[in-house]
């Protein structure tokens, strides 16, 4: 089954986890984006959706569906989001879509995360794909030298600004043991705004294809 079969197939099985009445927190991606198109059927029985990026809120908007204010919003019952690695801890690469920073924080406000991936994203470790990090533009340089000291290759992810108005350096060379421990270190420097690693708050449940896994 092709990548896009996959992709669609995990967008349409994660319907299954929606409660009505209730308020989703919504991912980015080409994968969410087959999420947004079937929750766009259930649109009368949410309460809304919070969105982790500008171009998820543009498709729910396009489909009716109300994207409300983490703030307003409170706690989430459910999170749907895609992933760029997954390994079998459901430990995660995200950010190749530069979305990262709200997908932390929608990550971290709801109960349930449940990632929607192809085959092409599983792995038993995490580093292949370049690690995505957010940072401050005027710390780009600072926290491209502490990478290389740390055994990364850092590069500038030139032309990218995120939704927060800060840039992304992807680091190219690790092979991610601790994922846990590397992404706490990473929190620590001056600069980085979000790593994209999802360890210390990990997937609750993986769907791969309409699987879970
Ligand atoms: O910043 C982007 C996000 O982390 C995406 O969830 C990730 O890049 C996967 O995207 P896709 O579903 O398009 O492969």
């Amino acid at each position: 089954m092709s990548n896009a079969n996959e992709k669609r197939q995990a967008g349409e099985a994660a319907i299954r986890y929606v409660e009505d009445g209730s308020i989703v927190g919504v991912g980015t991606g080409s994968t969410v984006a087959f999420f947004i198109e079937a929750l766009a059927d259930l649109r009368h029985r949410i309460q809304g959706a919070v969105s982790s990026s500008e171009q998820s809120t543009a498709h729910l908007t396009r489909l009716g569906i109300p994207v409300l204010d983490l703030n307003a919003a409170g706690p989430l019952s459910l999170y749907i989001d895609g992933a760029d690695e997954c390994d079998p801890h459901k430990r995660l690469i995200k950010g190749g879509g530069a979305a990262l920073t709200r997908e932390k924080i929608v990550a971290a406000a709801a109960r349930k995360f449940v990632c929607i991936i192809d085959s092409s994203k599983q792995v038993d470790l995490l580093g292949a794909f370049p690690l995505p990090i957010e940072v401050i533009p005027m710390a780009r340089s600072l926290v491209a030298r502490e990478i290389v000291k740390l055994g990364g290759q850092p590069v500038w992810r030139d032309g990218v600004v995120t939704d927060n108005g800060n840039w992304i350096i992807d680091v190219h060379g690790w092979r991610i043991a601790d994922p846990v421990a590397l992404e706490s270190e990473l929190n620590q420097l001056a600069g980085v705004v979000t790593v994209g690693l999802f360890a210390r708050r990990p997937a609750d449940v993986v769907l791969l294809g309409d699987r879970e896994i």
